[in-house]
């Protein structure tokens, strides 16, 4: 093969690679336990998204453990938020390296100061007989479900819609997220229409990750997994003011392997919100029905002004 074909087909491959893998998720090793982080998509917030330093805390965590071992479980605190001007230095601790299983302990600085802490544990494969796990819930396949990106495009062509709900909309369709998600219950893309504290879609890396490492499918699912999450929360009360909401802490913990580029059904729901904060619990859900990653996160949300007591979800 010519040199130029050979140099085409490498280009054509890496434009296929998930923007994940090759750039959210790739730090660079300052030195021992030490590795910078960048973030090339800032959300509207203009602080960093949750997922990406929870997904490079994983990514530092993993660069220290031996071969063979994977996370389980990692459990973060959001301290400060992230300053999207200056990258994410994370400082990670060897805990301790047992025969099983391995700790370590991530700190995320910006300015001198922790803007994230996180525990993780990765564990040698140990399969056992004692098994077992809930059901999935029903839902109809990706392939047959529009893209959260066309059904923003069907409701804007709605003659309806109020122009300022347009420009909203049309701000969300411009935000080059490195995940593609297809909404199964419905979404709320008419602002101040309250729903149900659940969410239901298919998610997945845009572009190719590939077989090759479990821990990078974790570190991906990791970033996707904070995705619109703590919105669950806030879904029956989107009438109320609000001011500002931020998640405070996020755990996950890994039951199966997945490929993070595959559609994973995301369930979403929220239990709880009081004292201006709201808990939400998910699954990841391989297509074939496995439960491969659970999900827990309390968000902070503070409205505008005094507002009368919170609506039941159960009475709107
Ligand atoms: C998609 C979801 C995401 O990914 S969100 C990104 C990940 N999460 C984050 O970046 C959150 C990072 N953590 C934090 O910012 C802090 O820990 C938070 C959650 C704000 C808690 O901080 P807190 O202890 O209140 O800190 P602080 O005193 O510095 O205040 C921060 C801002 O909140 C305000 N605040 C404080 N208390 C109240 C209150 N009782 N009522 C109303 N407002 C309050 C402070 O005034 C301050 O506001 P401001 O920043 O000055 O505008």
């Amino acid at each position: 093969m010519s040199d130029v074909k050979e140099q085409q087909e490498e280009e054509e491959e890496k434009d296929l690679r998930s923007v994940l893998v090759t750039s959210v998720l790739t730090l660079e090793k300052i030195d021992q336990g030490l590795y910078r982080g960048s973030h090339p998509w800032v959300p509207r917030s203009n602080t960093l998204f949750g997922g990406q330093i929870v997904g490079q805390a994983l990514v530092a965590a993993g660069l220290t453990v031996g071969k063979g071992l994977h996370a389980h479980s990692l459990h973060c605190y959001f301290v400060r938020p992230g300053d999207p001007r200056v990258p994410v230095l994370y400082q990670v601790d060897l805990v301790r390296d047992g025969r099983s299983f391995s700790v370590r302990s991530v700190r995320a600085v910006q300015h001198g100061l922790a803007i994230f802490v996180c525990q993780a544990s990765f564990q040698l494969d140990q399969p056992s007989p004692m098994e077992h796990q809930c059901c999935m819930p029903e839902a109809p396949l990706p392939e047959s479900l529009l893209t959260w990106a066309e059904l923003i495009d069907k409701a804007m062509r709605d003659p309806l819609l109020s122009e300022r709900h347009r420009l909203g909309l049309s701000k969300i369709l411009a935000k080059d997220v490195p995940i593609e998600i297809r909404p199964v219950l419905p979404i709320d893309y008419v602002p101040g229409t309250p729903l149900e504290p659940r969410q239901l879609f298919w998610v997945r890396a845009k572009g190719h990750i590939g077989e090759g490492d479990m821990n990078m499918h974790r570190c991906v699912a990791a970033y996707i997994s904070d995705y619109s999450f703590v919105r669950t929360a806030w879904h029956p009360h989107v009438r109320m003011p609000m001011r500002s909401m931020a998640s405070l802490d996020h755990s996950l913990w890994f039951h199966a392997p997945f490929r993070a580029d595959e559609w994973m059904l995301y369930e979403c729901e929220s239990p709880w919100a009081g004292s201006s904060r709201g808990l939400v619990l998910g699954r990841l859900w391989r297509r074939d029905g496995t439960l491969a990653v659970s999900c827990a996160q309390e968000g902070v949300f503070r409205l505008r002004q005094k507002t009368p007591g919170a609506v039941p979800a159960s009475k709107l």
